[in-house]
């Protein structure tokens, strides 16, 4: 089958060697010449990596060949009637500039490109390679006027930590070429066939878990709000409440027993009931000192978002510390609450994508204080929903949305069963406040003899 090379790309495949790339990165201000080590690290092995576009909340996946090899197009290439598609990858090796640069992306480009185009989001990773997943979005041109795509993107990669590639059809309408454009600091341009791709054995958003969005311990979350520090005030505030390093993680004189469970399943109504009932201190996580900030971070992306509620957790522990010395303590969310939803939130896509049952992802992080038991509340979706209509907290139109979300509850649910370390019992919560807490009351009676 014959194939002819899209204009924009022939005569351009003079490819500079590393060696030159590398003086020209010396030339460069220190942070153009980490930006432009990492995209030559990314693009080093560009042609290993498989790439992701999800459309409608499924992923559809391509490879990249630098030969014909058979033509089965890719879904993503398959459904739209244009001629002219982009990827822009966000890569740099500030992780913080990438995540916050990520997160303005699609308005960004929603917003200059002419109407008619459409923007999916998309990924590319190396498979089975930690920490090799990168983000951004699949462009569809509008065919009324391509070279509006094409100006619009190339004033992106001029400044920005950008990967762009054009996609073009080939003229027999075969299959297409995937053609990489050069940079600020590279002249390297690329070009590749698409090739579709079945879909990994473990999803590639787990390749990008750990230290992104499960902390596993307080050095490393501390790291986060120690870079976030220079450009978000409250970063230095939270760091000041901190102690100076994980408190230790001997057995508590006391029992300490952590309530779990997704809003609404009655965590606040059992755990103050028991405070009476045992005698206990009832604390929570994220601490009270940390309520002024909340909501500054949870704007932020999941890097900075859940370094913040990791930190809460160990400032709780602190003081669940200094209390199971006196008496048993009752803690209203802790770290699975951090890890459940910072997997299932990084997941998408249905419960068979989560990491399995067993995965070092649902670790418990070591330099954490262990609850003596955590009690998971569960609650049938109908029920939950009732309770927050009647808590009076849900309008008619976020139903709606909480039904759309059901997925991702039951991915929570699941990341919950799944964590490993101290004990989880998960207790049906659907019975009458009094009853949930005589149920808990036996369980804590019988595994921490209180
Ligand atoms: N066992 C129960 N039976 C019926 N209603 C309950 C029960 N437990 C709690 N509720 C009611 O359900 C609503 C949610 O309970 P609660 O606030 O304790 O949940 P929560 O898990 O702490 O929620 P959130 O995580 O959103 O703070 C409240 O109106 C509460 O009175
Ligand atoms: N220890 C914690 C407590 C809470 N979170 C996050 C997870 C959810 O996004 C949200 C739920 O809290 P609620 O609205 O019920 O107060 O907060 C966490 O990550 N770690």
């Amino acid at each position: 089958m014959t194939h002819t090379a899209p204009k924009e790309i022939t005569g351009l495949s003079q490819k500079p060697t590393t060696d030159s790339l590398f003086k020209r990165c010396r030339n460069l201000s220190q942070p153009m010449q980490l930006m432009a080590r990492r995209t030559m690290s990314v693009v080093s092995q560009w042609s290993s990596r498989i790439f992701s576009v999800e459309l409608d909340g499924a992923e559809s996946y391509f490879a990249i060949q630098e030969t014909r090899k058979g033509d089965v197009l890719p879904e993503a290439f398959r459904r739209a009637n244009r001629d002219r598609f982009y990827s822009v990858l966000v890569s740099c090796s500030d992780r913080l500039r990438q995540v916050k640069f990520h997160a303005d992306l699609e308005e960004k480009l929603l917003k200059a490109l002419p109407a008619g185009c459409a923007v999916d989001p998309m990924s590319s990773f190396l498979p089975g390679t930690r920490g090799s997943l990168i983000r951004g979005y699949f462009l569809k041109a509008s065919s009324e006027d391509p070279s509006f795509s094409d100006r619009l993107l190339r004033d992106l990669i001029k400044d920005d930590p950008v990967l762009v590639c054009s996609y073009v059809k080939c003229e027999d309408g075969g299959t297409w070429t995937q053609n990489l454009w050069p940079d600020a600091h590279s002249e390297m341009i690329k070009t590749f066939y698409v090739v579709h791709s079945e879909a990994p054995k473990v999803h590639p958003s787990t390749l990008n878990i750990i230290n992104s969005d499960v902390f596993y311990s307080f050095e490393e979350a501390r790291e986060v709000l120690k870079e976030s520090s220079d450009i978000i005030p409250e970063a230095a505030s939270v760091l000041e409440l901190l102690p100076s390093r994980a408190g230790p993680r001997g057995r508590p004189d006391f029992p300490v027993i952590v309530i779990e469970g997704l809003d609404a399943t009655g965590k606040t109504t059992l755990t103050e009931s028991l405070k009476g009932a045992l005698g206990a201190a009832l604390l929570r996580s994220p601490p009270q000192c940390l309520s002024p900030f909340r909501e500054r971070f949870d704007q932020e992306p999941p890097l900075i978002r859940r370094a913040f509620y990791a930190l809460g957790n160990y400032i709780t522990a602190d003081q669940v510390s200094q209390e199971a010395s006196k008496g048993p303590v009752i803690v209203d969310r802790f770290w699975h609450s951090t890890a459940a939803y910072a997997i299932a939130t990084a997941v998408g896509g249905p419960v068979c994508n989560l990491p399995d049952e067993g995965s070092e992802l649902y670790r418990w992080p070591s330099d954490l204080l262990e609850p003596t038991l955590v009690v998971l509340l569960t609650l049938d979706p109908e029920e939950r929903k009732r309770r927050l209509r009647d808590r009076g907290l849900i309008k008619t139109e976020e139903e709606q949305k909480l039904d759309h979300n059901q997925l991702f509850r039951l991915k929570v649910e699941q990341a919950y069963r799944r964590i490993v370390g101290p004990v989880c019992v998960t207790v049906d919560a659907s019975p009458s406040a009094d009853q949930v807490l005589r149920e808990v009351q036996l369980l804590i009676k019988t595994k921490c003899h209180l």
